[in-house]
């Protein structure tokens, strides 16, 4: 049993959402947000889009700059990153019967001012994301720095009012929930904020 994991998925189940600290040593932060700063700096990431094939740009849904990672070219921290999540995926399938398959992630930078507005995680069309992660990579985040994820939690009866829940971005912290579940939204930051996010998915 892995008390992180347990942790993740036990606050999913009865939360809606699971957060754990250091799921990333402050070692692995640092030389992710390393790497991640090293390919925006080769020009190797993109605005993000919105929409199924990610071919709208507009920045005034969102404002972040994305880089999807891929196995085979990963550097071994993201190697080491990609590996941990396929245990994580490991671990799901073995306690919850979710049927997760397959899972995508991106390093994202959001500059200064710039946001993602309330939204679901899930397209009409695609339904595959099951669970969305988020890693955040920066460190000394200050309350005052902003950029906090707000995730809008639904009332349990029809009538009830929902509740807001607000998460720090907190270099080496983990954020899990359902994708076609919880609307959530990134709030302006003051300073860069750093992070990888991604789904976990069926086929
Ligand atoms: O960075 C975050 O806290 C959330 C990012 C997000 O909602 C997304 O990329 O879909
Ligand atoms: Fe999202």
């Amino acid at each position: 049993m892995n008390p992180q994991f347990e942790s993740i998925i036990d606050g999913v189940l009865v939360e809606g959402y699971g957060v754990v600290d250091d799921f990333l040593s402050h070692d692995e932060v640092i030389a992710l947000a390393n790497r991640l700063h090293e390919r925006r700096q080769a020009g190797q990431f993109k605005a993000a889009g919105i929409g199924n094939q990610q071919i709208t740009v507009e920045n005034t849904i969102r404002g972040d700059e994305i880089l999807w990672l891929d196995h085979d070219t990963a550097t071994p921290e993201e190697a080491a990153f990609l590996d941990r999540i396929g245990e994580f995926v490991d671990y799901v399938n073995r306690t919850c019967y979710l049927g997760l398959r397959d899972f995508e992630f991106h390093y994202a930078l959001y500059p200064p001012g710039t946001f993602y507005k309330r939204h679901l995680d899930q397209f009409r069309s695609d339904s595959r994301r099951k669970l969305s992660v988020i890693c955040y990579l920066n460190t000394d985040w200050k309350e005052e720095d902003g950029g906090q994820l707000a995730v809008f939690l639904p009332g349990e009866t029809t009538d009830a009012t929902e509740r807001e829940i607000t998460i720090q971005p907190l270099g080496g912290r983990l954020v899990c929930f359902e994708s076609g579940r919880l609307e959530h939204e990134v709030r302006p930051a003051s300073r860069e904020r750093l992070s990888i996010t991604g789904w976990l998915k069926t086929e």
